[in-house]
C-alpha cells in the first residue's frame, strides 16, 4: 500500500540519479541539463566561487560533488567563466549538490544557477547525502559513474550501471583535445576590480610569453597580462618550431584535464626542445606534470586527489605556508625527481609533491592554482616570480 497515497499526498519523483559503477544508486533531484553523462565523480571543499569550478577545463570528464551544502546562492553571471571560449561547453560534466539551489541573491547576479546549468548542458543533482559521498570517495577512490537527469524520474539504472563500469575512465586516457585551443590566439584582458570589471593590457608590454594551452583558465592569462606580458597563447600541438619563432621570453605550461603521461606523449618532446634552448618556463597543474614528466620523472593517479579552495602548502624557498586552491587527480612521484629537479613546495595535507624547480634551467612549476578562482591569492607571488626569472634571463 503506497503510504503517500492513503494520506492524501503523493511522493516527489526522484528525477535525478548517481549511478555507481560498482551498482551503488543515489536518487535525487535533477536540476540543470536533461539526460545523462558518464564520468569520474570528484568532491571539492570550496565554499564559494562554483561558477569558476564547473567551468574550469581542468574537470573534463569529471562530476563535482560539492562538499559545502549551499551552493547556488549567488546565481550565475557572464563574467566567472574560467573556459576561454564562452562557447564550449569545457568544464565539469556534472554537478552534486547536498541541497537544492536557491533563487540567487548577489548584486552580480545574471541567472539563476539552474538555468546557468542548462545553457552550460551541466546535469545537476541535489537532494543527495553529500557528506556520505564524500567519505564513500575518501575510503574507496574517485568513482565512475552516470549521473542522469529525467523529469519522468525513469531510469533503467541496469543499462547506466552498465554504462558506467563500460566507461574507460581518465587514467589512460588524454582529454586535452577536447578543451585546448585549435589555433594560436593573443590574450589582453586583465583582473577584475570592483566598479570597472575586467580591464586590458595596455602600453607597451615588458616580455611576451608563449602559454602553451592545455586547457587553461582564464585567471592565469589575465595574471600574465596584468604582470605586463603580451600573451600569445599556443595550441598544445604546436611543435617548438612555432613556439621559439614567436621569441618568446617565457613560456607558459597549462593546466589542464585527464592523464597526464597520455598527454606527456606528445607535450614532453615539445617542453624538452624549450628547456634545451633554456627558455625560462613555468608551469601549473597539468604543466607542472608536463614538467617533471619532461625531465624524466613520474606521474601518478591519486586515490581521491586535491580539489578544494582551502590547501595548504609549504614553499621550501620561503619556508611560509599558503593556504591555495586545488584541482588534480594525478601527482608527481617525488622518489622520480632526478638530481636536476629540487622539490620546491609541498602539500601539508598529504605530503604530495606540489613544486619543482630546476637546478640547471630556469625553470620551476606547480600543482596547486595560483591563479585561485576561485580561492585565496596567497600564491599570486608565483607570478612574480616568473617574470622575475624571465627578466634576469632576458639580461643574461
Ligand atoms: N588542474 C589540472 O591541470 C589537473 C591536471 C591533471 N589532469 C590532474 O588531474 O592531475
Amino acid at each position: 500500500m503506497d503510504q503517500g497515497k492513503e494520506q492524501g499526498w503523493t511522493k516527489p519523483v526522484k528525477t535525478g540519479v548517481l549511478v555507481l559503477a560498482s551498482g551503488e544508486v543515489l536518487e535525487g533531484f535533477g536540476v540543470g541539463a536533461e539526460g545523462e553523462a558518464v564520468g569520474e565523480v570528484c568532491f571539492n571543499t570550496a565554499m564559494t566561487g562554483y561558477q569558476e569550478i564547473l567551468t574550469d577545463p581542468s574537470y573534463a570528464g569529471q562530476i563535482i560533488t560539492f562538499t559545502f551544502p549551499h551552493i547556488g546562492n549567488v546565481g550565475a553571471n557572464d563574467e566567472d567563466v574560467e573556459t576561454v571560449d564562452f562557447s564550449r561547453s569545457a568544464g565539469a560534466l556534472g554537478a552534486i549538490f547536498g541541497l537544492k539551489p536557491t533563487e540567487p541573491s548577489s548584486h552580480r547576479a545574471q541567472t539563476p544557477l539552474a538555468d546557468w546549468l542548462s545553457s552550460r548542458g551541466i546535469i545537476g543533482l541535489y537532494g543527495i547525502d553529500t557528506r556520505a559521498l564524500t567519505a564513500f570517495i575518501r575510503d574507496r577512490g574517485m568513482p565512475n559513474a552516470v549521473i542522469a537527469h529525467a523529469p519522468d524520474g525513469r531510469f533503467d539504472l541496469e543499462r547506466l550501471r552498465a554504462k558506467a563500469a563500460a566507461w574507460h575512465g581518465i587514467d589512460g586516457t588524454d582529454l586535452v583535445p577536447s578543451v585546448g585551443a585549435k589555433e594560436r590566439f593573443d590574450w589582453k584582458e586583465t583582473s577584475w576590480k570592483l566598479g570597472s570589471g575586467y580591464g586590458v593590457r595596455d602600453g607597451e608590454p615588458k616580455l611576451r610569453v608563449v602559454a602553451i594551452d592545455y586547457g587553461v583558465k582564464r585567471n592565469i592569462l589575465r595574471l600574465l597580462a596584468e604582470a605586463g606580458c603580451e600573451v600569445i597563447v599556443a595550441p598544445a600541438t604546436a611543435p617548438a618550431s612555432e613556439i621559439l619563432a614567436y621569441h618568446p621570453d617565457g613560456v607558459f605550461l597549462s593546466n589542464g584535464p585527464g592523464d597526464p603521461a597520455e598527454t606527456g606523449k606528445y607535450a614532453v618532446p615539445v617542453i624538452k626542445a624549450l628547456l634545451e634552448k633554456k627558455v625560462p618556463t613555468f608551469g601549473i597543474c597539468l604543466g607542472h606534470q608536463m614538467m617533471a614528466l619532461a625531465v624524466g620523472a613520474k606521474t601518478r593517479k591519486m586515490p581521491q586527489g586535491h580539489h578544494g579552495a582551502n590547501h595548504p602548502v609549504k614553499d621550501f624557498t620561503t619556508g611560509k605556508v599558503e593556504i591555495v586552491s586545488m584541482n588534480h587527480g594525478f601527482a608527481v612521484d617525488r622518489d622520480t625527481l632526478p638530481a636536476n629537479a629540487t622539490e620546491t613546495h609541498r602539500s601539508l595535507f598529504d605530503g604530495s609533491n606540489c613544486g619543482i624547480a630546476l637546478t640547471d634551467r630556469p625553470a620551476f612549476s606547480v600543482q596547486h592554482h595560483p591563479e585561485a578562482s576561485p580561492g585565496p591569492q596567497d600564491s599570486h607571488y608565483l607570478f612574480q616570480r616568473f617574470v622575475e626569472m624571465m627578466e634576469k634571463s632576458k639580461v643574461a
